[in-house]
């Protein structure tokens, strides 16, 4: 077999295992903030529970669960009539109790999907569960990274944060389909209000991946189960970004598939992400289920959502969104997008849509804005608080009182950059446009001042009237409408 072959042969296949922040004040169990890093320094967010003394109790926090169920219903997922916490044994620094509270049999949500867009096509992975569960504390590993650091210090302040384990079944085939999914993974999270992307680690990857001959892959992209099973996989764990799972993925592709050209078994394995190498190192051997000696949660009952759940609503998520995008203000699909990038986006176009034309609406939050902050760093939260602000300079252009240039090139920026309002830069630079009487006599002195232009126009050269169009403007600082220059010399010319 060539190499060209095998390489055609051989297919990844991967399966994640997604944990979401859910954004919740306090922790799951306890009262503590969820506020890991406020600045008052490591192990200052916590109490006897989330620091895992003996006889502390957990109390479950109900915003946890809505929370968790708000995402059961964006994923379409099953959501039981009761659902279970379970411990899930083992030891590490990060989890003082030596188990972590998890759910194992009886999660809040199975059986789900999620759809995205990977190179202009719809795909649907299948999510086979997503469950509650406490994070554990954080490692500092100083001197080097996991693997080489000389000592590793422990700040339990994020211990007891409320996570979201989103499993997926092994549906992905390449690291790019990974990379559309998160996104989009994420940006329901955060319509839903119960995930902020922005906070540090909130979102971490276990990735799975293993390599399967293409020949076990039936026409319709699904591989039996006992292919699945018999396949060595190595779980690459704690990838905290997007970018970071597709290229700790595409190494992991390339590292199983030379193995198994050369005839190697790939180990059943627990591998690091190294970020500063780009490569994944071996850790552990792949605990098993049976190594966690899971058992009930004996301190927290079952808990009933059967009818809570249906008084859990969630708002419209980004695909319904730009849908009716489309339909209700006729925007193209390329603005739909952009225009709903995040709930925040959408909910600012929509309020400046509500009192304009939406295409100019559109043009004025898509193009103008957003580029204007993107060209900052800065989001559209960063302004939502002048709203109003915004609303007046679109007013203004909607009026005619200022030109688009002038809006685009110095109000805008101005109102970005000084924080000044679209009036105050008006007045401060001048840009109210001059009213007729001075466009008037502007266009008559100009007649008067140049002669020749005016014969040439006479003699029948209408590109005459550009050259005085352009003494105007010069006149006005820029501020009169060349149309109504235009329009003006016209008449007053001889
Ligand atoms: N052959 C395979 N190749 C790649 N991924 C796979 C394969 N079979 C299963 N997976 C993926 O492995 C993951 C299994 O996650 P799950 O949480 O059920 O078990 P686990 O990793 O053993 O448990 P833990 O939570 O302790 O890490 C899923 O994302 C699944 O899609
Ligand atoms: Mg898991
Ligand atoms: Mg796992």
């Amino acid at each position: 077999m060539t190499a060209q072959t095998a390489e055609r042969d051989l297919s990844a296949v991967i399966g994640l295992e997604v944990h979401v922040q859910l954004e919740t004040a306090t922790k799951i169990f306890c009262g503590c903030s969820t506020d890991a890093d406020d600045g008052d320094g490591p192990n200052t967010r916590t109490c006897p529970t989330c620091l895992g003394l003996p006889g502390a109790l957990p109390v479950l926090n109900e915003g946890a669960v809505e929370a968790a169920v708000k995402v059961g219903k964006a994923i379409d997922a099953d959501i039981p009539e009761e659902t279970r916490f379970h411990r899930k044994n083992y030891y590490y620094p990060d989890l003082p109790k030596d188990f972590q509270i998890t759910q194992y049999d009886a999660p809040v949500c199975a059986d789900g999907e999620l759809s995205f867009r990977v190179e202009g096509e719809e795909r649907t992975v299948a999510i086979e569960r997503a469950h509650l569960e406490e994070d554990p504390g954080s490692l500092q590993h100083k001197g080097g990274s996991i693997d080489t650091a000389d000592y590793t210090l422990v700040d339990y302040n994020r211990a007891g944060t409320p996570l979201m384990e989103i499993v997926t079944a092994p549906d992905f085939r390449g690291a790019g389909e990974v990379r559309a999914f998160l996104a989009k993974l994420e940006e329901v999270l955060e319509y839903l209000g119960v995930f902020d992307s922005t906070r540090d680690g909130s979102l971490r990857i276990d990735a799975n991946l293993s390599i399967v001959p293409g020949d076990e892959i039936a026409d319709d992209g699904t591989i039996a189960t006992e292919t699945l099973e018999a396949a060595n996989r190595t779980e690459v764990k704690n990838i905290s970004s997007h970018k970071g799972a597709e290229k700790a993925l595409a190494y992991e592709e390339t590292r199983q598939k030379n193995a198994v050209r050369r005839g190697r078994e790939v180990e059943q394995e627990t591998r690091h992400w190294d970020e500063s190498r780009g490569i994944t190192v071996s850790m552990r051997s792949k605990e098993e289920e049976k190594d966690y000696r899971y058992f009930r949660e004996a301190d927290l009952p079952p808990l009933r959502v059967s009818d809570w759940k249906d008084r859990i609503a969630i708002p419209e998520l980004p695909d319904a969104r730009r849908r009716r995008f489309r339909e209700q203000y006729g925007l193209s699909g390329e603005a739909a997008s952009k225009l709903t990038s995040t709930k925040q986006v959408a909910d600012f176009f929509e309020d400046v849509a509500e009192q304009f034309d939406p295409d100019l609406a559109a043009t004025w939050v898509a193009d103008n804005l957003l580029g204007e902050l993107n060209y900052r760093d800065m989001a559209v939260t960063d302004v939502s608080g002048r709203l109003n602000e915004f609303t007046r300079l679109v007013e203004l252009v909607a009026d005619d009182e200022i030109t688009t240039k002038n809006a685009e090139e110095v109000v805008l920026r101005r109102m970005l950059d000084d924080g000044l309002a679209p009036d105050e830069v008006v007045e401060a630079e001048g840009l109210g446009k001059t009213d007729d009487d001075a466009v008037l006599a502007a266009v008559r002195e100009v007649i008067e001042e140049n002669p020749e232009a005016v014969a040439d126009y006479e003699a029948g050269d209408d590109g005459a009237v550009n050259f005085l169009v352009g003494q105007v403007m010069g006149k006005t600082g820029g501020s009169a409408d060349p149309g109504t220059v235009n329009e003006l010399l016209r008449e007053e010319l001889p």
